[in-house]
């Protein structure tokens, strides 16, 4: 790496946009001059406790906790630029290249952008950070994409710029709070101005201008000018609302769900199908918005009995302090000590000619005017459901009268009133349904809170965000996720290590984790069965102590993510064959992950050296992730539609927010060394047979290798009673045929036909591999050489990050490289599909037969989980799917807990070992160790 000198300063990263390009140079020579002062100034932003303040508010840790005050040298510095850690930047590759990648390490969020919403009871951000890209010096990478013939990935090539958006609320009483974040987190200080948020010049000299929606941005302009220099461009709240909802609907996919009795089911929109629909936003008072498009809407009514009403009336009457206060007091409430009911009236009857049942609401607090009793008779808790009932049921009406006025069969409702809250939706639900008889159908947004925040952020131009699919953006849930209860979204754990400071926050959270003990468990909430309005069943157990969990994670846009080409029918395609809706299902798993948890932290503590830094990081890991598994299990939807593959992946995202990149590192390298040893002599015995028996030895050396897999509990237990090569002897001995799923009659004469007639070879072959050692060299690549031997293209999928012991991306091409030296068929295709670019490898035989094959290339599937969503992989992965013929999915997480229902429009072949009982009994009606050969011709 050569360290940077004196010109090539170009900007944040070697691929930046045109206009970042220009724009960053003279601000990158500006900062240069100011570096000492920067990196000092640098050092107080960076290493400061923001996130502290985050785990100590989130966790209900008591008392302020003095912010670091924006310092003086903060405000005065010209406010329009991004501001720049150049400490210890450098060049990363080669200088001769155009736009040389420019690592800055201590850069953590490079370009910051922001938009709020002040609301009158809460302020809502939203902001985007721009890290800076890993930089790929990758050879493999570029030779495959020639052979691919994919244009240099460059972001020129994507209207969209990669980053993340954050989601962050704070109580408007509290605006000095929310202030002190922004100024910690320089998000005053990215370089926008009014138009587009390219540009670091400002159309007023140094103010930076921020767009800013709702009442606040008016009442609080003179603050944020003062106390951060940041001059607010207003921006209409209509507007806002309705390009926030819009985006959120057409961009993510599990945004919009129902509600009803209890259950929350969530609702694909058909993005060519998704206007008109009312818009109802619940705030302090309540808008209706009728929506035709983008920006086509019209505001066709209101009430001015909203969230504000609810929370007034609620704290004059119980002397709550918060509105989530007010909010858990209606958990544990009756309502029908205050309203009058149907069966007040009655005598107990139900009033069957119009259809009202004896616990209907007749009349909010009607009980109140007949009975001789004063406030404190009253329990608050009943005051504050009742309340809340009136509120809610107003608001469904009022929404239902307005959908019927324009005949919309749609409601959205959003607004941070409803925070998610079971009976909140479920009043409103029922009224909605109630009135239309079933004809109109209320549905609830996840970022609630968040549609006018995001709508002043998309009101910057030029972001691209409008263009944004639904596959380019992957919804992640950091750490402090279980934790926040939705106070402080804090940011992910991007840059731990370097922070002295970052000690005491991880001692903090390990042992605030500790103190609050994670949510417990809890049976599926429960309503009557009458949206609401009977009191509800469970009381005090189904709403969290943090009601006002947002329920949001970090938004991660990459534009590089597309969707598998293969897929037959990507709208009906579903990841997930175990649907942990189903609550069983969700405890077992959820014993499962725990269980492996201490093995898992032990594993990865060891793979960084069994520092005692490694071992900190190993407990809040542990600590994180079981606050995650808890949470979810108490609501498992809280994060989206919730499938095994989501559960299996957090546990990899987990472990790298605690910089743990490759905790099975050490295994993975054994397995490596011991397969390899071995595969000559496989070699040699697959050779010498017919060509029927070798595919037949094949096919089973695939299933019996995928025992390799430290993730399984069955698997690790085998792995102390022998070696991994007597592990492989014995369970290649138990291949017995038929498997339990056993088409392979049909891929063998699809592979060598029937008779004198000789079937045409595959084109192309992606064979998704799976774990390092046995699994993939005595397994995927033996197989992989039969193909090349029939002259089919062999392009191998795996993983871009590190996942349990799966084989990744980059680890491929070394091990190709190491098998070729054994093996010419491997060596000569290796070579044609660009892996063996700088070694010329002699086989053992000593030939260096260079004639013509077809080529064998890696390439990156975009995931770093050990199973495989194949609505979002990587951009090289889709464009090596275009020309192929024959997917070939190994191992239990990418071919049954994920795909095992998928359907391609070109051939396919499952092949795993099921290394779990219960799946094993639940997918195949089989047993532990049983195998899966499923071969599907072209759908
Ligand atoms: C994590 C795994 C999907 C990995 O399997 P693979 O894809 O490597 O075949 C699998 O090991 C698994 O589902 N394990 C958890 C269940 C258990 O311990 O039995
Ligand atoms: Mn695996």
């Amino acid at each position: 790496m050569a360290s940077l000198k004196e010109d090539p300063i170009l900007g944040i990263d070697g691929i930046i946009i045109k206009e970042e390009f220009e724009i960053a140079k003279p601000v990158i020579d500006k900062l240069r001059e100011d570096r000492p002062a920067l990196e000092t100034e640098g050092t107080v932003i960076k290493g400061e406790s923001v996130i502290d303040k985050v785990i100590e508010e989130g966790s209900g840790g008591q008392g302020e906790r003095d912010m670091v005050p924006p310092t003086s040298t903060s405000i005065h510095r010209s406010g329009s630029r991004p501001q720049l850690d150049l400490s210890k930047a450098a060049i990363e590759g080669n200088f001769e290249e155009r736009d040389p990648t420019i690592l800055l390490p201590n850069q953590s969020d490079d370009i910051s952008h922001l938009a709020l919403d002040i609301g009158g009871s809460l302020i809502k951000l939203v902001y985007f950070s721009r890290h800076q890209d890993r930089p790929t010096n990758d050879k493999r990478k570029k030779t495959v994409k020639e052979r691919l013939g994919i244009s240099n990935g460059n972001r020129r090539s994507y209207p969209i710029l990669g980053g993340r958006l954050h989601f962050v609320k704070f109580e408007t009483s509290k605006i000095n709070e929310c202030l002190d974040f922004i100024s910690s987190k320089q998000l005053h200080r990215g370089g926008v101005d009014s138009h587009s948020w390219h540009s670091d010049t400002s159309s007023n000299g140094n103010a930076v201008i921020k767009k800013a929606t709702g009442g606040g941005a008016y009442k609080y302009a003179d603050l944020l000018k003062e106390r951060l220099g940041v001059s607010l461009d207003k921006e209409d709240e209509m507007d806002c609302l309705v390009a926030g909802a819009n985006f959120l609907l057409k961009a993510i996919r599990h945004e919009a769900f129902t509600h009803m009795e209890g259950q929350k089911e969530f609702v694909q929109i058909d993005q060519n199908d998704m206007f008109p629909y009312l818009l109802v936003n619940i705030g302090s008072g309540v808008s209706m918005i009728k929506v035709d498009g983008d920006g086509k809407f019209e505001r066709v009514s209101g009430t001015n009995v909203g969230g504000g009403t609810y929370w007034g009336l609620g704290r004059l009457l119980t002397k709550c302090k918060s509105f989530d206060e007010l909010l858990e007091l209606s958990q544990k409430g009756d309502n029908g000590t205050i309203d009058m009911l149907v069966g007040d009236i009655y005598g107990g009857m139900d009033y069957n000619k119009i259809g009202l049942s004896a616990s209907t609401i007749a009349s909010s607090f009607g009980k109140a005017i007949s009975e001789k009793k004063e406030l404190t008779n009253y329990r608050p808790e009943d005051i504050s459901l009742s309340l809340l009932r009136m509120i809610s049921y107003n608001i469904g009406q009022i929404s239902y009268l307005n959908a019927l006025r324009f005949g919309l069969k749609r409601i959205f409702f959003g607004g941070f009133f409803i925070r998610g809250h079971a009976y909140t939706m479920d009043t409103i639900s029922f009224a909605v349904h109630f009135w239309s008889k079933g004809e109109a159908q209320a549905m609830f947004l996840r970022h609630e809170g968040f549609l006018g925040a995001l709508g002043a952020f998309m009101s910057y131009e030029k972001h691209g965000l409008d263009d944004l699919m639904v596959h380019q953006l992957v919804e992640r849930f950091p750490m402090g996720a279980p934790y926040t209860g939705g106070k402080i979204h804090g940011p992910p754990l991007g840059d731990l290590n370097e922070k002295a400071s970052a000690i005491s926050w991880m001692e903090k959270f390990v042992q605030k984790g500790t103190e609050i003990t994670a949510p417990v468990p809890m049976a599926s909430s429960g309503t009557t069965g009458l949206g609401g309005f009977e009191v509800p069943s469970s009381k005090g157990g189904t709403l969290r102590s943090d009601a006002s969990a947002l329920n949001v994670g970090v938004l991660h846009l990459v534009p590089t993510l597309e969707v598998f080409p293969q897929l037959a029918d990507p709208k009906m395609y579903e990841p997930n064959t175990i649907d942990l809706a189903d609550h069983s299902e969700l405890e077992y798993w959820f014993t499962v992950l725990s269980d492996h948890l201490p093995d898992l932290v032990d594993k990865a503590v060891a793979s960084e050296g069994g520092t005692d830094d490694s071992k900190r990081r190993g407990d809040a890991f542990a600590h994180a992730f079981s606050a995650h598994l808890a949470r979810l299990m108490e609501e498992p939807a809280a994060y989206g539609k919730l499938g095994l593959a989501n559960l299996l992946e957090l546990r990899e995202e987990c472990l790298r927010e605690f910089q743990f990149v490759d905790a099975y590192r050490s295994i993975k390298q054994r397995e490596n060394e011991a397969s390899l040893a071995v595969l000559p002599d496989l070699l040699v015995e697959l050779d010498s047979m017919t060509e029927e028996t070798r595919l037949l030895t094949l096919i089973e050396g695939v299933l019996a290798a995928n025992i390799f897999d430290w993730g399984s509990r069955a698997c690790v237990e085998l792995y102390h009673k022998g070696t991994i090569i007597e592990i492989y002897r014995m369970s290649r001995n138990k291949m017995q045929r038929p498997w339990r799923v056993d088409d392979f009659d049909a891929f063998k004469e699809r592979m060598l036909g029937s008779g004198d007639k000789k079937p045409c070879p595959h084109k192309r072959a992606l064979l998704f591999v799976d774990n390092s050692g046995a699994d993939v060299i005595l397994g995927m690549l033996p197989l992989a050489r039969e193909l090349l031997r029939h002259g089919t293209e062999v392009v191998l999928v795996a993983n871009s990050l590190p996942a349990l012991n799966d084989v990744t991306a980059m680890e491929l091409p070394d091990i190709v490289a190491e098998a070729a030296k054994h093996c010419d068929i491997l060596r000569r295709a290796a070579e044609a599909g660009g892996l063996l670019v700088d070694a010329m490898i002699n086989t053992s035989d000593g030939s260096k037969d260079n004639s013509s094959s077809v080529p064998l290339m890696v390439v990156e599937n975009g995931c770093g989980s050990p199973c495989i969503d194949l609505r979002q992989v990587s951009s090289e992965l889709a464009a090596a799917a275009k020309d192929a013929d024959l997917i070939v999915l190994e191992g239990m997480g990418r071919a049954l807990h994920t795909n095992f229902n998928a359907r391609f429009k070109c051939e396919a072949l499952k092949l795993a070992m099921v290394k779990n009982q219960r799946l094993a009994e639940k997918l195949i009606e089989g047993n532990l160790y049983d195998c899966v050969c499923r071969y599907e011709p072209a759908s």
